[in-house]
């Protein structure tokens, strides 16, 4: 496994509906392998026109082919790490469990329910080598700042901030009591893959923001049909005009920030204590692995 150094420090994650950025001058596709395989698709290293360079990965391949269930998410963060991403844009189509979210809508999420059944790879650590990263605030504030100063980007849409994202399983969509309860703990929209995402990222200490947009208003409002792709589709079209335009503007800001390293928080070195093993405990397997996303830290 090769570390081949791309100078590339922002990222961007397209989900459903969002699989290309196609305005943009493409470089090359890379393959990254990591220990923990390969990510979900080719990542396409494209030029803005400011002549800095971004890495693009579609979460479930282009052609959708990956569940969320099944995305590859540890290889995906530590792929997009090895090229040398500091920041990640992750988008996101989402469901509102709020009048004023309607669809076209986007949301840039700050809390974050967790509500996957353990089915996915979470974290990467355990197996003989125990750390804890700081997750109060799953999403970072500096990014956040930056994408929302940027709102107007968005023309006819507004751009919410602040708001409570639950993570489902799925595949299938929400029950409507399931809905209901959602709304009842304060979530404000739902999606099936901000995580493991947002807390493998923290764990590589990669500064991470969903930016949602809304396709539907899931099941909870009892005079309308319940969300589905065939809905979900039909407002992607729009939003994904909407994430372009607004990639447009934001990403010149973001790789300019990454590189005079003015975001905050900061999170590089965040990871450097917070080991628990032993020295002489420590699986020297998972260290090894470990010194492909953080080295130094742990061997
Ligand atoms: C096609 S609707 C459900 C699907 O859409 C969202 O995907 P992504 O977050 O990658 O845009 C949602 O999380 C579900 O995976
Ligand atoms: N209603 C919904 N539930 C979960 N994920 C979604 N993605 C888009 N709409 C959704």
């Amino acid at each position: 496994m090769v570390k081949e150094a791309h100078d590339v420090k922002v990222a961007v994650i397209g989900g459903s509906g969002l699989y290309h950025l196609e305005h943009l001058e493409v470089i090359e596709e890379v393959n990254p392998e990591t220990p923990w395989g390969f990510p979900s698709d080719k990542i396409i290293i494209s030029r803005l026109p400011s002549g800095d360079k971004i890495a693009f990965l579609a979460r479930h391949g282009r052609g959708h082919y990956l569940s969320p269930t099944e995305v590859p998410v540890q290889a995906n963060i530590a792929a997009l790490k090895s090229l040398g991403v500091e920041a990640i844009l992750a988008f996101s189509a989402v469901g509102s469990l709020r009048e004023e979210i309607p669809p076209c809508d986007f949301v840039l999420p700050d809390q974050l329910i967790d509500r996957t059944k353990g089915l996915r790879p979470s974290t990467y650590f355990g197996n003989g080598l125990v750390a804890h990263a700081g997750f109060a605030d799953p999403f970072h504030k500096g990014i956040a700042d930056l994408v929302y100063k940027h709102r107007d980007a968005m023309k006819d849409y507004t751009l919410h901030r602040d708001k409570t994202a639950v993570c489902m399983e799925g595949p299938a969509f929400s029950t409507r009591a399931e809905s209901h309860m959602y709304r009842s703990w304060g979530a404000d929209i739902i999606n099936m893959s901000a995580l493991p995402e947002s807390k493998l990222a923290r764990e590589a200490e990669i500064a991470y923001q969903m930016v949602c947009m809304s396709t539907d208003y899931d099941c909870w409002r009892v005079e309308e049909e319940a969300v589905t792709v065939e809905t979900v589709m039909q407002n992607m079209k729009t939003n994904s005009l909407n994430a372009k335009a607004l990639l447009e503007a934001v990403l010149p800001d973001l790789v300019q920030a990454v590189d005079e390293d003015t975001l905050e928080p900061k999170l590089k070195g965040s990871m450097k204590f917070a080991g628990m093993t032993a020295k002489e405990k420590r699986n020297p397997e998972t260290v090894a692995k470990l010194e492909f996303l953080l080295p130094g830290y742990f061997a």
